[in-house]
C-alpha cells in the first residue's frame, strides 16, 4: 500500500508532477511484475483542480474544494490511468468516505472490490470522495485513510511518501536542527508531540495524521514507513534498505471482525477501568464487566465503539458497547441495585464481549 501525498505528486501544489508520475508508475509495475500487489492511496484532487481552473491555493470555502476536488479527481485518475497503461496495466478507482469504513457491509463490499481488483492484476487508486464528504462523514485526510485501507486489504506494509525524508525529531522546514528517526516501537505522547501539522498549503495533517495513521496500520501488523516520495526508486528502496522512519508492526489479529474495529468506526467516548480489569482484558482475552469500570467521559449509544483506558491513562483497546452511557450512568450510580431494577431490564453484566473488543495499546 502506497500513500502519495499533494507533495508527492504536484510541483509545490502547482499542478500534477507528471514527469514524477510516470517515475513512480514505472516503479509500482516493476514492483507488481516481482509478485507484489500495489494498491495507490493518491491524495492531489483539489490541487489537480485548481491546476486545471489555473487557481492557486487560497481561502476556499467548503463547497468551492468539494468543487476543486471534483474537477481534479478525475483528472487525477485520468492521469494516472493513461500512465498505467503505457505498461498496459489497468486501474480502479475508489472513491470513500468514512461511512464506508464504518458501516461493516459496506466495509466488506469495498474490501470484496479491492480484492477483486487486485486479483485482475488492476491497481487500485484511492481517494477520498472529497466531492460529497463534510466534516461529518470524512475521514479528513489521506494518512488516516490509507491505514484503515491497509487494514482492510490485509496489507504487509504501508509506505507514506511525503516531501520530507521521514519523521524528525521537529518539523525541518523550521528547524534546522531536526533529526531523523530511523525507528519506532511506540508511539507514546512524547513521539506525538514531535509531530507538527503540514508545513506547506496543499498538504493536508503533516506529520500529526502520519502518526495516527501508523498508530492503526501497525496494530494490524503492517509496517509502516514514512519516507521522501522523490528519491531515487523510493518505492522499491523502501521495501529493501533501511529508509525514512520505519513503524514497527504488531501482532495482528486474525478475525475479520476485530480488523475491521481496528481500520473501521471512530471510538465514541473513553471508558476508564480499574486495574484488575484492564489486567483480565490484556492478558486473557476477558470481556469488559461494568463492575470494573471507575468512570467513563461522552456519550454511546449501544451498538457504539469505545475506547478503553486503564487507571494511567493508557489505551487498553476498544470495543463495541452494549448499552447506551446513559444507561451505564445509572448502573454505575446505583452499583447495589440489579439491573432490572435500576433499567426495567438486564442486558447482562458486560459493557463490552470479548468478541467484539480488540486490544490496542499506543
Ligand atoms: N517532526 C516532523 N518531521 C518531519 N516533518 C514534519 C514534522 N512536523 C511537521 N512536519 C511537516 O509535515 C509536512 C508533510 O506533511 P503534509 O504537508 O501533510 O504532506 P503530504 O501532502 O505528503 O501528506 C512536512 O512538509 C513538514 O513541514
Ligand atoms: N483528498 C485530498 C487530499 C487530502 C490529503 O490528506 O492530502 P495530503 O496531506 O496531501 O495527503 C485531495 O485529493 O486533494
Amino acid at each position: 500500500m502506497i500513500k502519495l501525498g499533494t507533495s508527492v505528486l504536484t510541483n509545490n501544489g502547482q499542478g500534477l508532477d507528471r514527469a514524477h508520475m510516470v517515475e513512480l508508475v514505472r516503479q509500482c509495475v516493476q514492483l507488481q511484475k516481482a509478485g507484489n500487489r500495489i494498491v495507490l492511496v493518491s491524495s492531489g484532487a483539489v490541487a489537480a483542480g485548481r491546476e486545471l481552473l489555473g487557481r492557486s491555493a487560497g481561502n476556499e470555502t467548503l463547497a468551492q474544494k468539494q468543487m476543486l476536488a471534483a474537477i481534479g479527481q478525475s483528472q487525477l485518475v485520468h492521469t494516472w490511468q493513461t500512465l498505467f497503461a503505457l505498461y498496459n496495466v489497468p486501474v480502479g478507482q475508489l472513491l470513500l468516505t468514512r461511512a464506508d469504513l464504518d458501516d461493516r457491509e459496506r466495509y466488506l463490499n469495498a474490501r470484496d472490490t479491492l480484492m477483486a481488483l487486485l486479483k485482475e492484476g488492476a491497481v487500485p487508486i484511492i481517494n477520498e470522495n472529497d466531492a460529497v464528504a463534510t466534516a461529518q462523514i470524512k475521514v479528513g485526510d489521506n494518512d488516516n485513510l490509507s491505514a484503515r485501507v491497509a487494514v482492510l486489504a490485509d496489507a504487509d506494509k504501508l509506505l507514506l511518501l511525503t516531501d520530507q525524508p521521514g519523521l524528525f525529531s521537529a518539523d525541518p522546514r523550521t528547524n534546522p536542527d531536526a533529526e531523523l528517526i530511523p525507528e519506532i516501537r511506540h508511539i507514546d505522547d512524547s513521539i506525538k508531540a514531535l509531530a507538527g501539522g503540514s508545513g506547506t498549503a496543499v498538504g493536508t495533517g503533516g506529520m500529526a495524521t502520519k502518526i495516527e495513521a501508523a498508530s492503526i496500520a501497525r496494530h494490524a501488523g503492517v509496517d509502516v514507513i514514512i519516507s521522501a516520495g522523490h528519491g531515487e526508486d523510493v518505492i522499491s528502496n523502501c521495501l529493501t534498505q533501511q529508509l525514512g522512519t520505519r513503524f514497527v508492526s504488531l501482532t495482528a489479529p486474525k478475525d475479520t471482525r476485530k480488523r475491521w474495529l481496528l481500520a473501521g468506526p471512530i471510538s465514541k467516548a473513553a471508558i476508564y477501568v480499574d486495574d484488575g480489569a484492564a489486567k483480565a482484558l490484556r492478558q486473557q482475552g476477558a470481556s469488559l464487566l461494568i463492575v470494573g469500570i471507575a468512570r467513563f467521559a461522552g456519550e454511546f449509544s449501544r451498538g457504539d465503539l469505545v475506547q478503553v483506558f486503564d487507571s494511567q491513562g493508557c489505551s487498553v483497546g476498544k470495543g463495541v458497547a452494549r448499552y447506551h452511557s446513559e444507561e451505564l450512568q445509572q448502573l454505575l450510580v446505583n452499583p447495589e441495585l440489579s439491573k432490572a431494577q435500576v433499567l426495567g431490564y438486564d442486558n447482562g453484566a458486560m459493557l463490552i464481549h470479548r468478541d467484539d473488543f480488540v486490544s490496542f495499546r499506543d
